[in-house]
């Protein structure tokens, strides 16, 4: 008898542990403490029926297998509310008319349970008995995969007052954003080594809403040396990120085109990508000379002239000489190279397509304010604006969005680079002195749509330009679209809703003042974003915990 009651405890508990343990840690907390509860529950039980006479024990030793056998398919259904997340289910559907999935958009519902996708039904093969699973009910929203952001800078440890991982991924999480991929510049120190890593990771632990993984730095002195770069490759990070030209981070120096060379090898062993900021220093030709003195500093003409599109294309030039060896049979197979933040996109755009043709394995992204901003439209003095390349004129903008469209461009990111506003300049408006970044990182969803939607773009092309193609270049194989398996990370909108991001709007990035898209009016207002099935931000409230979980390459 003991004993019956010893396997049923043995074999509910193991199975209840190792679910949680896929699940996250907070999760795992509530576990033990229910595993604690039966054990003893069961054990006062199983005393109690030894005492009784053998007539009523046959009946009472079938009751624990019953009541187990609810534990171990139903238990798990309703846990307790937790800090980790909005809604008080393990196991729901979310139901909808306009549904993201890469067969298309449909009408019906997805299944969530422990923070994976098990099922996607269309509406009229949906018989779910909601008395027994919960289901919340988005009507026409539309639910399409969370958005993965491959480039934000979260400057944290060490800069943490310019952004932090608790501000920039609640702003993650209010934008539709359940994936960011921190570059390793602008924290301090940069991350480019084993150790530096780990200061990193160690910052996020407990402290990240959306999920966040790494990229770490190719600088000149892990570029020479194979062993510290296998090292750093080894802690986690999901590919590496160099600069072509000064990064402006003193401990972030620029590598050559040799130093990528050198690396590419290392990268192919490992199977992963490395980003890279395609501007070169090219020779100006006397250009910079101030036509009208230094308050010319304040226009942004004069600011694009000291970053003219040659440089992305000289820079891009060079790349693709070294792309040619990642092709099939090449000394660099298995490497790939991305193109971070392209803004020209005519002689630049053209090389990147060739070399596509010839099967090299690069791919490139670009940046809504590249999509939603034009230079003559940029007002003297206002250096929120000012990123490095810059935006340029508005035929060039045309042309980004004709790429792609036309899938010449692979994929967007936000490269929020925020910094305190003293370093924006905003009083003097020195657009050569202040602080090159965009901050936008909560606003990415509705730029897109607000700027796209006369374009046509359609729900599918944005899961692809945000979700789909940036999980790829980052090797996160289970996000980055509703697909049965995949981890519940979702986002919930409502494209037709207009909202004006003035001062009463709920940012939540760091520094609203220096975000170059306050002040403008947007479409496509974030209702629910999920992150492996948690509830982690709806209609304007945060989840009191930060739950989500730093991401290592496996
Ligand atoms: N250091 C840094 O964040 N630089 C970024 N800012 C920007 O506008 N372009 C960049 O590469
Ligand atoms: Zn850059
Ligand atoms: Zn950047």
């Amino acid at each position: 008898m003991c004993a019956w009651y010893w396997l049923v405890i043995f074999i509910h508990v193991t199975k209840y542990y190792n679910q949680e343990l896929k699940n996250s840690k907070q999760k795992f907390g509530v576990s033990i403490k229910w595993r604690a509860l039966y054990i003893l529950v069961w054990r006062r039980v199983a005393r109690e029926v030894r005492n009784m006479e053998s007539g009523k024990r046959g009946f009472l030793a079938l009751l624990p297998l019953l009541l187990s056998f609810l534990f171990y398919f139903d238990f798990s259904k309703k846990l307790p509310s937790s800090d980790c997340s909005l809604l008080p289910h393990n196991h729901y559907w979310i139901a909808s008319k306009r549904i993201v999935t890469p067969n298309g958009t449909i009408s019906g519902a997805v299944e969530i349970k422990q923070g994976r996708i098990i099922s996607i039904v269309a509406e009229e093969n949906w018989h779910v008995n909601s008395r027994s699973t919960a289901v919340v009910n988005y009507g026409e929203a539309v639910v399409m995969p969370g958005f993965i952001d491959v480039h934000a800078h979260l400057d944290d440890p060490g800069r943490a007052e310019w952004e932090g991982f608790p501000s920039g991924t609640k702003a993650a999480a209010a934008g539709g954003v359940t994936t960011l991929v921190d570059m390793p510049l602008n924290s301090a120190p940069s991350t480019v080594s084993e150790e530096t890593l780990k200061l990193k990771v160690d910052a996020a632990e407990g402290r990240v809403y959306v999920d966040v993984g790494f990229w770490g730095g190719l600088v000149p002195e892990n570029a020479e040396n194979a062993s510290s770069l296998e090292r750093l490759l080894n802690a986690g990070v999901l590919g590496l990120k160099s600069f072509m030209v000064p990064s402006g981070i003193n401990d972030f120096p620029m590598t050559t085109s040799s130093h990528i060379k050198e690396a590419l090898p290392t990268l192919a062993r490992y199977k992963r990508p490395l980003l890279v900021h395609a501007e070169v220093e090219v020779n100006l030709d006397g250009k910079l000379e101030m036509e009208d003195g230094v308050d010319n500093a304040r226009s942004y003409s004069t600011y694009l002239k000291t970053r003219p599109a040659s440089m992305e294309e000289a820079a891009i030039n060079q790349l693709i000489t070294l792309s040619k060896d990642t092709r099939a049979g090449g000394s660099a197979e298995g490497a790939h190279l991305h193109i971070v933040h392209l803004s020209d996109a005519r002689t630049s755009l053209n090389l990147i397509k060739e070399a596509k043709q010839r099967g090299d394995s690069i791919t490139v992204e670009t940046c809504p304010h590249y999509l939603a901003f034009a230079a003559e439209d940029i007002p003297d003095g206002d250096t929120r604006f000012k990123c490095a390349p810059p935006i340029r004129d508005a035929a060039n903008k045309e042309k980004l969005w004709d790429a792609l469209l036309d899938g010449d461009i692979d994929m967007l990111s936000s490269d929020h680079s925020p910094a305190v506003p003293e370093l924006k300049l905003l009083n003097e408006g020195d657009f050569l002195k202040a602080w090159g970044g965009v901050s936008s990182l909560q606003f990415v969803l509705p730029a897109t749509w607000t700027y796209g939607r006369k374009y046509g773009i359609t729900f599918e092309q944005l899961a692809s330009w945000w979700s789909e193609k940036p999980a790829k270049l980052a090797g996160l194989t289970t996000k980055g679209a509703i697909a049965v398996g995949n981890q519940a990370d979702i986002v919930v909108w409502e494209p037709d809703v207009e909202f004006n991001l003035d001062n009463d709007y709920p940012v939540h990035i760091k520094h609203p003042s220096i975000s170059a898209y306050m002040g403008s009016r947007l479409a496509g207002k974030v209702l629910s974003t999920f992150v492996r099935g948690n509830l982690v931000y709806k209609e304007g409230n945060h989840t009191s915990q930060a739950c989500a979980l730093p991401i290592l390459h496996r």
